[in-house]
């Protein structure tokens, strides 16, 4: 990546301000990091988040870096929505004295990659900004590292061209090694003998650039013994258990690690900000996790709804591949939404996991339960509502304990870890040299407590593991229900696959949400709906109404596509019903009798449904729901696709290839009554099939070339008339 510098620029602008847009995370520590190097390195500068865009007097910012990730379909993150309405607003070129770099974070998994850099990028030269260094789009399929890294290490020279540096630090010769780092360099080469016990270090500060030099081969040799594999330990006690999130040793193969003479690319580590000090001494809970009450500090888009599990059913086989299940949550005071919007559930950090953590970081019971709060400068944005609380309570939900760690965490760890080998495994995992090992380290998804469990040397003061841990992020799902039903307004279902699996290792890995649900509804059978005796543990949920206008048209005579496979099928059958209630109520208001059918039809457009599953007789979710919908003529047509069953008349395995089966007609409703199509599921292979598939209609049909068909789509889906609820 070649910065865009002019060689003979002076520079003028005094600062620099860093600015991110983040959906889970990322684009956050990246941004910090960028922060805290540019102060290190003597740029002054400053650090917000875009929704506080008016924090800054942008007519008189000069350089401005942005890091910004995509989510949803192509979307901008929750916290750069307020920023994009201003943006959208702003007329004529008042940028013009702003120079900028961005750096998107995306997914090459997604249609839209990066598109929120890439309409930044855009927005800010129409505007009158001009790039002062070229785009950088990180891709989080191939490992975000492997653009980040690159962009921000040549990121500096280009700065030293538009921000006046005091004292010019870039300029100087960095040392490589802090005094501890040396330590450990002399260890890793065999100068110091005893491997043993070294202090672990809070402070140290290392450049991207940083370069271990192992180059004493046969002292790497000597002290590489013993660490060729860490070999699968899991006892077989718990891998038989029951229990949740049973530790496990992680298995990787450094036996190549002593090939390499020096170590590069190691992460920087992420400054030390924060500081735990006693909070006020009333409201701390350790009280069990099913009756305390939910934590002021959680923060929600929109109002947080204490709810309750109304009923539950399991939709699937018991030997169906996946697990899925209807919830149905109540709540007390009237909510206003409309079918398409999803809604967001904060849950916990499973509870032996979070005690298990807490106990590896040699935190007594009595001071898990002590009040504290959080103090310094440049707090994470996830931390800061935290005012007053328990460890257990910030354990419990605002850190991810497991999503898989990022190589600066471990070299973070590395830094902590006191025994030797151990740190020296650590070195090797964020290194360039053990990228196949970190990918092989990964692959196991390791929690935090798996990582102390793996290397019990690390010794690492309770602050940087909050600091530095992701956020903990709520979970969405579709609401499959109406607020026009019976208590709609207090009452939301949706439908889910239970996240478990296990790895080839024979490791149980779980999700956070959904198992957590349905151990608190009891684990019903299949087929069973059970509405009795549920437990009452309250559910933080709220209200996550759908930006993209993924919702039915208010004009109820235009036909309907819905194309959802699986769980994709969740916001179609919110559809159905409020299409269901919405022709009770033109029926009772306009007097039609049954036998006038014809009348009432005529005022509704036709509904189709696509829908997928793998056995018919095993995950066909809402079976019954789906064939009364279609009895009493509210679903027009319904197709469903089955994967892993054969000859099947009328059928096929994907949905895909029942859109191309139903080419022609549907190329007819789309055509002559200006149907809407509406896509939701995995953003993969599903979604991708399916666009190929209407481009396809279009060619076949309509008459219209390869490329045309494409810029045609691209229209509608501006248009909303093609709307896309898509997941990972
Ligand atoms: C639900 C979801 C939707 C996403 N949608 C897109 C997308 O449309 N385009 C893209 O390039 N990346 C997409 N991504 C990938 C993220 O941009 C990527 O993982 C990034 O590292 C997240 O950064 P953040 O933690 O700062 O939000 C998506 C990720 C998730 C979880």
């Amino acid at each position: 990546m070649v910065p865009n510098k002019d060689e003979d620029s002076i520079p003028h602008a005094d600062h620099l301000t860093v600015f991110f847009a983040s959906q889970t995370g990322n684009a956050e520590s990246i941004s910090r990091n960028i922060y805290e190097q540019a102060q290190e390195r003597g740029f002054k500068a400053a650090h917000y988040v875009l929704n506080d865009f008016a924090k800054v007097d942008w007519d008189k910012e000069e350089c401005l870096v942005f890091v910004v990730s995509t989510t949803g379909d192509g979307d901008p993150p929750d916290n750069s929505t307020k920023f994009w309405r201003h943006l959208r607003k702003l007329k004529g070129v008042g940028l013009t004295k702003a120079k900028y770099a961005v750096l998107g974070l995306g997914d090459t998994n997604y249609d839209n990659f990066c598109q929120t850099a890439k309409r930044l990028d855009t927005r800010l030269q129409e505007l009158g900004a001009t790039p002062f260094y070229a785009r950088g789009l990180a891709d989080d399929a191939t490992g975000l590292e492997e653009t980040v890294d690159p962009w921000i290490k040549n990121l500096w020279p280009a700065l030293a061209h538009q921000v006046i540096c005091t004292p010019a630090v870039h300029d100087l010769p960095q040392p490589h090694l802090t005094p501890e780092e040396e330590k450990i360099v002399k260890s890793l080469i065999g100068k110091g003998t005893d491997p043993g016990q070294l202090p672990p270090s809070t402070s140290l500060k290392t450049s991207s650039e940083l370069e271990l030099n192992l180059n004493e081969k046969a002292d790497i040799n000597t002290l590489s013994s013993g660490m060729s594999t860490l070999s699968v330990s899991v006892p077989a006690k718990e891998k038989d258990s029951m229990a949740p999130f049973a530790k496990y040793r992680i298995v990787v193969d450094f036996s190549s690690m002593s090939n390499h003479s020096s170590l590069t690319g190691l992460p920087r580590v992420p400054n030390a900000n924060l500081k735990i000090t006693e909070g006020d001494s009333t409201t701390a809970s350790g009280s069990k996790a099913t009756s305390r009450p939910i934590p002021s500090f959680i923060q929600t888009p929109t109002p947080l709804i204490n709810a309750k599990i109304n009923s539950v059913q399991c939709l699937t086989a018991t030997d169906a591949l996946k697990r899925t299940l209807s919830v149905e949550f109540g709540f007390e005071d009237d909510v206003d939404y409309s079918p398409g919007d999803a809604f967001g559930i904060w849950a916990p950090n499973n509870e032996s996991l979070v005690r298990g953590v807490l106990e590896a970081l040699a935190v007594d019971e009595h001071d898990q339960n002590k009040n504290i709060k959080f103090e310094g400068e440049g707090i994470p944005s996830h931390l800061q509502p935290v005012k007053s609380a328990s460890l257990l309570e910030v354990f419990r939900y605002s850190v991810d304990l497991t999503s898989v760690p990022k190589k600066a965490n471990i070299r973070l760890y590395a830094d902590h870890a006191t025994d030797m080998t151990e740190k020296q495994q650590l070195m090797f995992l964020a290194s360039k040299q053990g990228s196949d090992q970190f990918n092989a380290f990964r692959a196991q998804t390791p929690t935090f407590l798996d990582i102390l469990h793996t290397f019990p040397s690390i010794k690492i003061p309770v602050a940087r593991v909050i600091e530095t841990l992701p956020p903990l992020q709520p979970r969405y799902y579709s609401i499959t229900s109406s607020p026009l039903a019976k208590n709609g307004h207090r009452r939301w279902s949706c439908a889910f696959n239970v996240v478990t699996y296990i790895l080839p290792e024979g490791v149980n890995r779980r999700g956070v949400c959904t198992p957590w649900l349905d151990e608190l509804a009891g684990l019903v059978p299949f087929g069973k709906a059970i509405s009795e005796g549920l437990e009452k543990t309250v559910i933080p949920i709220f209200l996550k109404p759908n930006e993209t206008k993924f919702n039915l048209p208010t004009d109820t005579t235009r036909p309907i596509i819905m194309i959802g496979p699986g769980t994709g099928v969740a916001p179609f059958m919110g559809f159905l019903e409020h299409r269901s209630e919405q022709r009770k109520i033109k029926k009772r208001l306009m007097n039609i009798g049954p036998r006038s059918q014809q009348q009432l039809d005529d005022l509704f457009g036709e509904m189709w449904l696509f829908f997928g599953c793998r056995h018919r007789e095993k995950d066909w979710l809402f079976k019954e729901q789906m064939e009364t919908y279609k009895e009493e003529g509210i679903l027009t047509e319904l197709h469903v696709a089955v994967s892993r069953e054969e000859n099947i008349p009328n059928s096929g395995k994907y949905v895909q290839d029942l859109i191309k089966k139903e080419s022609k007609r549907l190329w007819d409703l789309l055509d002559k009554k200006g149907a809407l199509i509406y896509v939701c599921g995995d953003a993969k292979g599903m979604a991708k099939g399916v666009h190929d598939e209407l481009i396809d209609i279009l060619v076949t049909n309509g008459g219209f070339e390869k490329t045309a068909a494409m810029l045609e789509l691209n229209k509608w889906a501006q248009e909303k008339r093609y709307l896309r609820d898509l997941w990972a």
